[in-house]
């Protein structure tokens, strides 16, 4: 390997080449052969059509699912189950959050199930509930919380548990159109404020361009892959206005036409 490619592979944090993936032994590849490479600190964007296999690739990478073929490495190591180093955010926060424990327990819960002691789970709880915008709201129950601020207490007890990596899987998905916008520049803020690497999966172009540094196109499936990758040159906050932004929406949509 010449010297350059090494110094990619080093600052990349996840790395996958040649990755295909089907399910019960099952000859047809829902994804098959796809390559990608994240660095450190980026925010990517995986889209593509509903069932393409945004969701696999990113179960792939969180663990969660054994890839058929090809290799994949995060902090260059293979991946074969899930990791602290790598926290996952779902579309429905109803599933994934404890109804019977209050905001902060929820928060608190990852760092419970790993002995961190009472007052340092306080105050992590504490500062990642104020950054996701919920101070004052620390003793409501899931079901006291609209769609928006029960994904907030998602993102806070991800974010407690300091992971490097945030995988996301159309998180806003379920929202309405304005909680929707709200989130999509918090998150922004969110992440510059902590430098995580972020994977963000949406079927949405839009919300793609106002979210990502790198948009990954994935080709419709079966046999689905990432046939195009768009750098976004476009400065945070993004408006949807632009002129440039709309040319970049149009190129995008041409995949789908
Ligand atoms: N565990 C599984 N067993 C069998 N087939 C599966 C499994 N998981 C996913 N698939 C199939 O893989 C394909 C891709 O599914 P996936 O959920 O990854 O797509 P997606 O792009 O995330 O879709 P959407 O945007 O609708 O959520 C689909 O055809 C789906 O039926």
């Amino acid at each position: 390997m010449n010297t350059a490619l090494k110094e990619i592979e080093k600052s990349s944090v996840i790395s996958i080449s040649g990755l295909s993936q089907s399910f019960n032994g099952n000859s047809t590849y829902i994804l098959e052969n796809v390559h990608l490479t994240i660095e450190r600190g980026e925010f990517y964007i995986l889209l593509g059509p509903s069932g393409c296999g945004k969701s696999t690739l990113l179960s792939i990478i969180a663990g969660f699912i054994k890839n058929t073929a090809g290799e994949i490495l995060v902090d260059n190591e293979q991946v074969h189950k899930p990791g602290r180093n790598r926290g996952v955010v779902f579309q429905q926060a109803d599933s994934a959050l404890f109804p019977w424990l209050t905001v902060k327990e929820n928060v608190e819960f990852g760092l419970k199930m790993e002995k961190v002691p009472k007052t340092i789970r306080e105050q992590t709880s504490s500062s990642f509930i104020e950054l996701v915008g919920l101070k004052g709201h620390e003793g409501k129950f899931p079901k006291e919380l609209s769609g928006g601020m029960k994904q907030r207490v998602q993102l806070a007890r991800v974010l407690a548990n300091d992971p490097d990596i945030l995988l996301m899987d159309e998180p806003f998905g379920a929202l309405d159109a304005m909680t929707r916008r709200t989130m999509q520049q918090e998150l922004v803020r969110i992440w510059k404020e902590t430098n995580k690497t972020i994977i963000f999966v949406t079927h949405d172009i839009q919300e793609a361009l106002l979210l990502g540094q790198r948009v990954g196109v994935m080709s419709v499936g079966p046999s689905s892959n990432i046939s195009t990758i768009y750098e976004i040159p476009l400065a945070y906050p993004r408006d949807f206005t632009d002129k440039e932004f709309h040319h970049l929406y149009q190129q995008i949509q041409s995949h789908f036409d």
